[in-house]
């Protein structure tokens, strides 16, 4: 998918929502513990109950590996039931990956080839020729880890090395790279008060936001500093939208969810955009 689509599909739906997909079998409600994958009984009532609120869906990898070769299986038909049946919907495999050059093309290939994902996380740590094997996919999308959400951020994101902080100096760098049009930025909602200063950098870059709900961050904060005359934002929400109810109605709590953080981005996009 291409950015250009991604942006006709926000404004389309009135929503930049992206469903985080974080699928734990101590969470997810105990009548779908009889079926044969839970996991993917589960993320398909979600995926079915939030579609048309939603403009992407993040499955976190981290959610699937931890139940070995079950927890692939049920990414793979997670993806596939996606990209068969709503293939105008934006796909991230939030996976954090990156190592030498001939292992990220490896990576590169598992997220974009086999699993045909349109984007996959990085994490920026090895650098250029970590990231650029990523890149070079065209209509691909390579979302780097800029400022995290957490508090962990504080630590090695912020501080200031050659008088910039690491995390601008990430930005900065990031642009210089081959087919860096294909680089995205992940930047938490918990740091609204970043996102004028990142704007400056990159300023038409999509940005993947986590971290509203259950991590406390501000939709409100985040459009008001982070939002460019694109939209240019993708909001994540997992827990507060999947996890709504523990019952057999948690697909139809999940909408409820799903549908308030739409009605609100409508709104944000209404006054901003005139549509
Ligand atoms: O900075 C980051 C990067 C990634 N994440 C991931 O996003 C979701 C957030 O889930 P919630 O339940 O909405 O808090 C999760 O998969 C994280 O690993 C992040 O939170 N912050």
């Amino acid at each position: 998918m291409t950015t250009q689509q991604l942006h006709e599909q926000i404004l389309l739906k009135k929503s930049f929502l992206c469903v985080g997909l974080d699928p734990d079998l101590s969470k997810i409600p105990s009548h779908l513990l009889e079926t044969e994958d839970p996991i993917f009984e589960f993320n398909k009532a979600i995926i079915d109950a939030t579609h048309d609120l939603a403009v992407g869906y993040k499955p976190n990898t981290a959610f699937f590996e931890a139940y070995g070769i079950k927890g692939w299986m049920s990414l793979q038909k997670t993806i596939n039931y996606i990209n068969e049946n709503f293939p105008e919907i934006f796909t991230i495999a939030d996976a954090k990956r990156g190592d030498i050059g001939n292992t990220s093309s490896m990576y590169a290939k598992a997220f974009f080839e086999d699993l045909n994902f349109d984007s996959v996380t990085v994490a920026p740590y090895m650098g250029k020729d970590s990231v650029e094997p990523f890149l070079a996919f065209e209509n691909k999308h390579t979302i780097m880890l800029a400022l995290t959400s957490n508090e962990g951020a504080f630590d090695f994101q912020t501080l200031t090395t050659n008088g910039k902080e690491l995390y601008k100096q990430v930005l900065e760098t990031s642009k210089t790279w081959k087919n860096s049009h294909n680089l995205m930025y992940v930047v938490g909602a918990t740091k609204a008060e970043y996102f004028a200063d990142i704007r400056k950098i990159v300023p038409d870059s999509f940005l993947l936001v986590p971290g509203i709900g259950a991590q406390g961050g501000s939709l409100s904060e985040v459009c008001k500093y982070g939002m460019n005359d694109q939209v240019g934002l993708l909001v994540n929400s997992a827990r507060a939208i999947i996890y709504a109810s523990k019952g057999t109605d948690f697909a139809e709590k999940a909408r409820e969810e799903a549908l308030k953080v739409q009605k609100e981005m409508e709104e944000i996009i209404r006054l901003n955009f005139q549509v």
